[in-house]
């Protein structure tokens, strides 16, 4: 374990950019783990994983940035958590992270929204909405991947997601990136618009990390009450339970989602959506006889969590 080590705070871009710029002129390895703070074990599995990503020295950064073009204007921008201070310690506890890239805002507003409303809880597609101005207006969207599941519900998540890491990587430049398989399909968009764009960045996926008692860890698990936290355990189980099942031959997907729906919903839960996927294409599939991934999205009193399993019958 290295000694801990403060990081370096960086705010502007092109300081980013410099900082980037010059490490990779030392011979180092630039690697990014994109996050929206509220830091914990998972995302520092993610540092664990970035810091095993080459032979090479590597230089390790990290983003914290709430991206408000991912949120629609009903979603949670406004409450989620956050606590920079925390963040840098438990950074400086890893003593292997080099940067902390934390922006103010990252978007060009329009003339209507400049100054007071500059980086606070305001959606980009509210302010598209609002004015025809001559604000940020360029998005990037992985069409076919971003519809469904997440996409399904959360309007602009996909393409905010997609603009924003397509952002950030202009203006670090990693070698690498380090995503969590917890946001599965969000790690599959970006690795198909890696592909495309022909961006030079290696995309590495990350496992799940959960708490003891099996709940994957998430930022927003803070805002589960004592009882919503114990409810929401199902997800978690009733997943293991699919998999377990499916390896001992039950493996038609509806019968299965069927379960996975009962049995949160008898927990209190409120589900979004069970869908069970090709893991590459996030195909829905009627039977599991391949790679496949199911996917869960269920709200707990007002918390929406996500988490999945990834179920391969053959090995
Ligand atoms: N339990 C986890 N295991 C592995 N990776 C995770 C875990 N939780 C989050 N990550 C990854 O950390 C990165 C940053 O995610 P983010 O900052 O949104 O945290 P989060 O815990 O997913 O928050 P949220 O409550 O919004 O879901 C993403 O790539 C995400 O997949
Ligand atoms: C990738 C990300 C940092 C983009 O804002 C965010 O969606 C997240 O934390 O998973
Ligand atoms: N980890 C995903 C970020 C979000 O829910 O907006």
């Amino acid at each position: 374990m290295a000694a801990p080590r403060e990081p370096e705070v960086i705010r502007d871009k092109a300081a980013m950019r410099a900082w980037s710029r010059r490490r990779r002129a030392e011979g180092k390895t630039v690697a990014v783990v994109p996050t929206m703070g509220y830091l914990h074990q998972g995302h520092l599995s993610l540092i664990s994983a970035a810091a095993a990503a080459s032979a090479d020295p590597v230089a390790i950064v990290i983003t914290i940035y709430v991206n408000p073009s991912q949120f629609a204007p009903s979603e949670d921008l406004a409450t989620y958590p956050s606590d920079f201070a925390g963040d840098l310690r438990k950074l400086a506890s890893t003593g292997v992270v080099d940067a902390v890239f934390n922006p103010p805002d990252l978007y060009v507003r329009g003339a209507g929204r400049r100054g007071a409303a500059s980086g606070g809880a305001i959606s980009c597609l509210e302010e598209e909405e609002e004015e025809a101005g001559d604000g940020h207006e360029t998005w990037v969207r992985v069409e076919r991947l971003e519809k469904g599941m997440c996409g399904a519900s959360r309007p602009v998540f996909f393409r905010g997601v997609a603009t924003i890491v397509s952002k950030l990587f202009n203006i670090i430049e990693p070698d690498v990136a380090v995503f969590g398989k917890k946001d599965y399909q969000q790690w599959r968009v970006i690795c198909r618009m890696v592909r495309d764009l022909d961006f030079a960045i290696e995309i590495i996926g990350s496992e799940i990390v959960r708490e003891a008692d099996g709940l994957a860890m998430s930022s927003r698990n803070v805002l589960l009450s004592r009882e919503e936290r114990e409810k929401a355990l199902s997800i978690s189980r009733s997943l293991v339970d699919a998999r377990t099942g499916a390896l001992k031959g039950n493996t038609d997907c509806k019968q299965i989602k069927n379960k996975i729906v009962q049995t949160l919903t008898e927990t209190g839960g409120q589900v979004d959506y069970v869908e069970i996927v090709e893991q590459e294409s996030l195909v829905p599939v009627e039977q599991i006889n391949g790679p496949v991934v199911i996917c869960v999205a269920a709200w707990f009193g007002k918390v929406r969590l996500i988490d999945n399993i990834e179920i391969d019958t053959r090995s």
